[in-house]
């Protein structure tokens, strides 16, 4: 039984063949509601996620299924807390027995780098929920990057996972050198060590570390402080002699290579050289021409300062990627981009809570405030917002982490991000995938809690749009997500071309997972980035009945849904909903 609200409207950017019945505005009666069952019997603990093509090849892509271990939730301390707290010990493995109704929701972002940059790694960070795997052109050659891209691409192509890359420019940050080969030095408290805009080199006196910055001697002055990585090591200025400056350890820590670098006066960031650099530097638009030469799916852009450079970056890629392929993440880093947040998040495809960077430029306890704001205002505007850096840092070294970097996801996934990113834990730490398996697990008990919590979270959303098809769209959006919070629905299906509507979905959060069906492969790695979107590529018809049948059948084949589940279909083709059970 399916019932259909058409909206008459065909949107103009839509490029489907006319469907050839005319639409009826009818929901004449009301659904109906075939109670869901509380669980599958036998679907056990694993979830198939299924890549639907028409590719020979069709692969099944196992996901979020417990490849790593699966954690009990912490008992409760005393009688006085269980009695008010409900004490719940499912596991990872326990809350994947209802099949795709326990999906994660909150993507996952993985850093690439020597520790995970062989196809066997990068398969078993695939496997573990990777969506999308960063390279960060501060580090490495290009060369290095394009065999990570291949990898990734091969195993897409062979395994069917949709994996897209984003390219992240290294952007006129002032950082230190190489190190000369090693992965990190100890710079102890009250040691001098000398920064230098001398090249490095093995006859560069012991404790000297090169920058990148030829001001930087110039610009410093006794009594700075200077800050690497944000403030994990800390110095004093104490002396400069023409390009070198010798500085005093008062925080001592790890110096790791390339670390960035910001020096302070009387307790302010110093900025004003910072200010004069370009946002792009001539390495970057290399490096971004690399990125369109490898068609990588997102290009981040660091130390964005305004809208201005997002435009200019988005018509230069646009030139030269005539289907409108590769979208900007911006990254917010700086004081800049906080003031001009809004107008950057609306030029941009996406941007990232880069708190690395972001808590060396404005004092670190404002930064979980102006994580909720960038998160809030990525959703209002409909642009998937990445929270990044630290998130789980003690795994760089430990198998486990600490009950505050486990708050730290928490809030993230509670905020509703769309994606969490690992940097160095995957990049260079000793536990890649226990770091990507704490994320997804982290991810999947907060989802669940929240949902139970917030099951009817009101939604004030502003338009978007600048249409009236747009308006008509976003309506359709929202009325098919409240719609299914309030039946209780089983699953979303969209169909899109563009990737438009799904995002429109993703954007309104509702409970239930949301199916993304669209004919571009590439469209499809990016919704990947997206919340609660499970993209899937399908070639379409003109006739959407064939089409829903098509994917009914196809996902009751993987267990995904099953017949009597209650779902609302929506469609970019002609913009229209439809309440059905799958037959
Ligand atoms: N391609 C790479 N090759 C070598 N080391 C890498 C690579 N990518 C990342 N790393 C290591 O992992 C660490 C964390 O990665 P991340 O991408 O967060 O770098 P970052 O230097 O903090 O830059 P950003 O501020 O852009 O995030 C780096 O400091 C570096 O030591
Ligand atoms: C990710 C990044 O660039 C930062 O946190 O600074």
């Amino acid at each position: 039984m399916s019932q259909s609200l058409h909206l008459l409207s065909r949107s103009p950017h839509l490029s489907f063949p006319s469907l050839s019945s005319s639409p009826k505005p009818s929901l004449s009666a009301s659904p109906r509601r075939i109670p869901a069952p509380s669980s599958y019997p036998g679907s056990g603990a694993l979830s198939i996620r299924a890549s639907i093509s028409d590719s020979p090849n069709p692969h099944v892509l196992v996901s979020d299924n417990g490849t790593g271990s699966a954690r009990a939730a912490p008992a409760a301390a005393d009688s006085a807390a269980s009695a008010a707290i409900e004490v719940d010990a499912v596991t990872e493995a326990e809350l994947k027995e209802n099949g795709f109704r326990s999906t994660r929701r909150t993507k996952l972002v993985c850093t690439i780098g020597p520790t995970t940059c062989g196809s066997e790694q990068l398969e078993a960070l695939a496997v573990g929920g990777m969506n999308v795997a960063r390279i960060n052109m501060c580090h490495g050659t290009r060369e290095w990057h394009k065999r990570v891209i291949e990898r990734v691409r091969k195993l897409n192509e062979e395994k069917g996972y949709a994996v897209a890359i984003m390219m992240d420019t290294e952007g006129s940050e002032i950082h230190m050198g190489d190190l000369g080969g090693a992965s990190s030095v100890k710079a102890e408290d009250g040691e001098i060590w000398t920064f230098s805009v001398r090249a490095f080199d093995s006859t560069l006196p012991e404790r000297t570390i090169s920058v990148n910055y030829d001001g930087f001697a110039e610009d410093v002055k006794v009594g700075d402080d200077l800050l690497v990585d944000g403030g994990m090591v800390r110095f004093e200025v104490i002396e400069k002699i023409g390009p070198d400056v010798k500085c005093r350890c008062t925080d001592p820590g790890l110096l790791l290579p390339r670390a960035n670098l910001t020096f302070w006066r009387n307790g302010s960031l110093v900025r004003e050289r910072n200010a004069m650099l370009p946002t792009i530097s001539s390495k970057d638009w290399l490096d971004i021409d690399f990125g369109i030469a490898e068609k990588v799916d997102f290009i981040a852009i660091s130390f964005v300062k305004s809208a201005e450079v997002i435009n200019h970056l988005k018509s230069y890629i646009a030139a030269r990627t005539p289907h409108g392929d590769i979208s900007v993440i911006a990254k917010i880093e700086s004081i800049d981009s906080l003031k001009n947040l809004e107008e950057i998040v609306q030029a941009s495809d996406g941007a990232m809570v880069a708190r690395g960077d972001l808590g060396a430029q404005i004092p670190l306890e404002q930064v979980p405030s102006a994580q909720q704001k960038i998160v809030q205002v990525c959703r209002q505007l409909n642009k998937p917002v990445i929270v990044a850096s630290q998130l789980l840092e003690s795994m760089i070294e430990y198998p486990t982490p600490t009950r505050a970097e486990v708050a730290d996801v928490s809030e993230a996934v509670r905020q509703r991000a769309d994606a969490l990113m690992l940097s160095g834990e995957s990049a260079m730490g000793q536990y890649p995938d226990k770091a990507l398996t704490v994320l997804r697990s982290v991810s999947l008990r907060i989802e669940k809690w929240w949902r139970e919590e917030k099951r009817h979270e009101a939604m004030e959303l502003p338009p978007v749009g600048s249409s009236f098809s747009d308006s008509i769209s976003e309506e359709i959006c929202i009325s098919a997500a409240k719609m299914a919070n309030n039946l209780g629905v089983d699953a979303l299906f969209v169909y899109t071309n563009s990737g438009h509507m799904a995002s429109l979905l993703s954007r309104c959060r509702p409970d239930c997972p949301i199916f993304a069906f669209t004919t571009s492969p590439s469209v499809r790695r990016r919704l990947n980035l997206q919340w609660g979107l499970i993209p899937f590529r399908l070639s379409f018809s003109d006739d959407m009945e064939s089409n829903l049948n098509k994917t009914f059948s196809l996902l009751k084949a993987r267990g995904m849904v099953k017949s009597g589940d209650l779902v609302i279909a929506v469609s970019d083709m002609l913009q229209s909903i439809q309440v059905m059970n799958v037959p």
